[in-house]
């Protein structure tokens, strides 16, 4: 097994590492106007009402599964759906005729949202809500996400990062209504435009003065000798759900933290953004002990402004060891691809190193041998590790644990020490650190081979050399 020398691990800020869950319920689609039926059958009440959802795109198809989705993480039924293969309009982005359907549909329904895929300009969203029977409100792709984020951050500084995020968002619109004539002036205090910046240069100071604790606790983390990594991929790949098979316990739970640092248990459900704030768990791999953190799922077509209001989250993947990056393979293939790509940019931004990441392609009990094939192959060109698995299932866990722990900054080292209490004690403290390779009596030695992190085969040195000084015992 090749195996990687020591190497930099710059510590990096992260979120508290708690998990916030809301646990409210959503819906999935349903004709009803309050209840929706989850995939298993259960009913859940879509606390917010039923939506449709409306997308346009210069050329067919037009995909709606992910603006879909996206509305029910939001808490909406999606009753409806209209879809348009046309160039954009500029006054309602989705032409007369088709904003006229959907008004009668939305009276029809009684729906409380209206969703179109993609950006509006603040005059399309005007225009599209006056056009809407009152009750239905008007939201664009981004704001819906920022409405998601926004319920789910539970920590304070993920509230202010969603504040801001929705104010990088208003704010060319903002100066936008203003160019247009709506507002007068916008240089001035107490204009809405001056007041917006205004209150995003306090939240970016806010956010700078903030403590980072985790900072502290990762680089403790990392003198401590645990190994770090990162669970990375786009919402719904199935994160959480293998962070949950690596973990060592699984009965941690928000209520009892075993560790200030490891709290928090990652929720899994077939809903977007059920991961907002990051979850760190302790696991063991062949011995060794791992820190496994699991963030925010990527999203497609993200905005820029939107990724660096979450950068925090995702400079998760910059200061791991390893990064898993698990990617959904029941995707189309084509889809696939995308957001392989999309993914593995956005690491890159965040300076990961392609060395650094695993690919583990996901939900293999749901494809055939061929076509978890196909997917393999298109990882395998772009990224070197490549393991396909099931997380839900536990299939190939092994091969994934065995990318990982070649990926992890390893030294070997062998220690001949003669039999008693000390060499036992030192024994048993490297079974919980590192990886014993061997263990093997010699008359009134034991020689013991280990591979770990070069911090802790330091400290496991300078113990064995110190039970060598009391007696008269060899260490190499
Ligand atoms: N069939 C199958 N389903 C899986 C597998 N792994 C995860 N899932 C399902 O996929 C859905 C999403 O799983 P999560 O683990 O919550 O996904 P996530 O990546 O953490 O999602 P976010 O937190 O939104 O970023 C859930 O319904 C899981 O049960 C798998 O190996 N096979
Ligand atoms: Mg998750």
């Amino acid at each position: 097994m090749q195996r990687k020398s020591d190497r930099r691990t710059t510590s990096m800020s992260e979120e508290p590492t708690t998990d916030t869950e809301t646990d409210e319920a959503t819906g999935a689609d349903s004709p009803s106007r309050d209840e929706a039926t989850d995939r298993d059958g259960s009913q859940r009440t879509a606390e917010k009402g039923s939506a449709i959802v409306a997308a346009r795109a210069e050329q067919a198809p037009v995909e709606t599964a992910e603006i879909r989705q996206l509305t029910e993480a939001a808490g909406y039924a999606v009753v409806d759906e209209f879809t348009q293969v046309r160039p954009r309009d500029p006054g309602t982005n989705l032409g007369d005729g088709k904003v006229a359907e959907i008004a009668r549909c939305a009276a029809a329904t009684e729906a409380v949202a209206l969703v179109v895929d993609g950006e509006l300009t603040p005059t399309q969203t005007t225009t599209l809500a006056a056009r809407m029977p009152d009750e239905t409100r008007v939201f664009d792709r981004y704001r819906l996400i920022l409405a998601i984020f926004a319920e789910q951050a539970g920590h304070r500084r993920a509230q202010l990062q969603v504040e801001l995020a929705r104010l990088r968002y208003d704010l060319p619109r903002i100066k936008e209504a203003a160019d247009e004539g709506l507002l007068n002036r916008r240089t001035e205090r107490g204009t809405p435009y001056y007041d917006v910046r205004d209150r995003i240069d306090r939240l970016d100071r806010k956010l700078d003065e903030l403590p980072t604790p985790a900072e502290q606790f990762r680089e403790r983390r990392q003198q401590e000798g645990f190994d770090l990594v990162t669970l990375a991929g786009y919402t719904n790949a199935g994160k959480s759900t293998l962070l949950h098979r690596l973990a060592d316990d699984l009965s941690v739970t928000n209520a009892s933290p075993a560790h200030p640092d490891e709290t928090g248990v990652a929720e899994i459900e077939d809903r977007l953004f059920k991961t907002l704030e990051t979850t760190t768990r302790r696991a063991t791999v062949e011995g060794r002990p791992v820190l496994v953190t699991d963030t925010v799922g990527f999203v497609q077509d993200l905005p820029h402004w939107l990724v660096q209001s979450f950068s925090e989250t995702l400079s998760e993947a910059a200061s791991a060891d390893v990064v898993v990056l698990v990617a959904d393979g029941t995707d189309p293939v084509d889809e696939f691809e995308t957001k392989l790509d999309v993914s593995l940019s956005v690491l890159d931004e965040q300076d990961v190193t392609r060395d650094d990441v695993v690919v583990a392609v996901n939900k293999i009990d749901c494809e055939s041998a061929a076509e978890v094939e196909r997917r393999r192959r298109i990882a395998a060109e772009r990224v070197d590790s490549v393991v396909t698995i099931s997380a839900s299932e536990g299939a190939n866990l092994d091969r994934l644990v065995d990318a990982i722990i070649t990926r992890l900054p390893s030294q070997r080292e062998t220690f001949t020490l003669s039999n008693r209490d000390e060499t036992m004690s030192l024994l048993s403290w490297l079974y919980d650190h590192v990886t014993v390779d061997s263990v093997e009596y010699a008359g009134e030695m034991v020689v013991i081979e280990v591979d770990g992190r070069p911090s802790v085969i330091a400290k496991a040195r300078a113990r064995a050399e110190a039970i060598s000084s009391e007696g008269e015992s060899d260490v190499r």
